[in-house]
């Protein structure tokens, strides 16, 4: 299992994903798309990297808005599969 990440860890990573926001133990990013059908197909995009990595965001789509939550539920926080995970989404779309 990855190990924890530290605040400094976290807070120097975080600066390589802008789109991203530390919240608690997550990441999150909200993505805006023109209607529901594009977030939809923006969400069905992370099916096949999430199973690749085995690891999984969290989603909620309200409309035309994703967000995209991350964090290591097995370590309890944030590892670098999170912050792999979320640039991985960020170079989609
Ligand atoms: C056994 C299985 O690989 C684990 O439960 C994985 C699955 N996907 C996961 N995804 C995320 N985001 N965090 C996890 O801790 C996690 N654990």
């Amino acid at each position: 299992m990855a190990e924890l990440l530290s605040a400094t860890e976290i807070q120097q990573m975080a600066t390589q994903i802008p789109q991203w926001s530390v919240e608690g133990k997550t990441i999150k990013c909200v993505k805006t798309f023109k209607g529901f059908v594009e977030a939809v197909a923006f969400v069905n995009q992370l099916v096949e990297p999430a199973e690749a990595a085995g690891h999984h965001p969290d989603l909620e789509i309200s409309y035309n808005k994703v967000t995209i939550t991350l964090t290591t539920h097995d370590a309890g926080g944030l590892t670098k599969n999170d912050f792999a995970m979320a640039e991985k989404i960020s170079s989609l779309s």
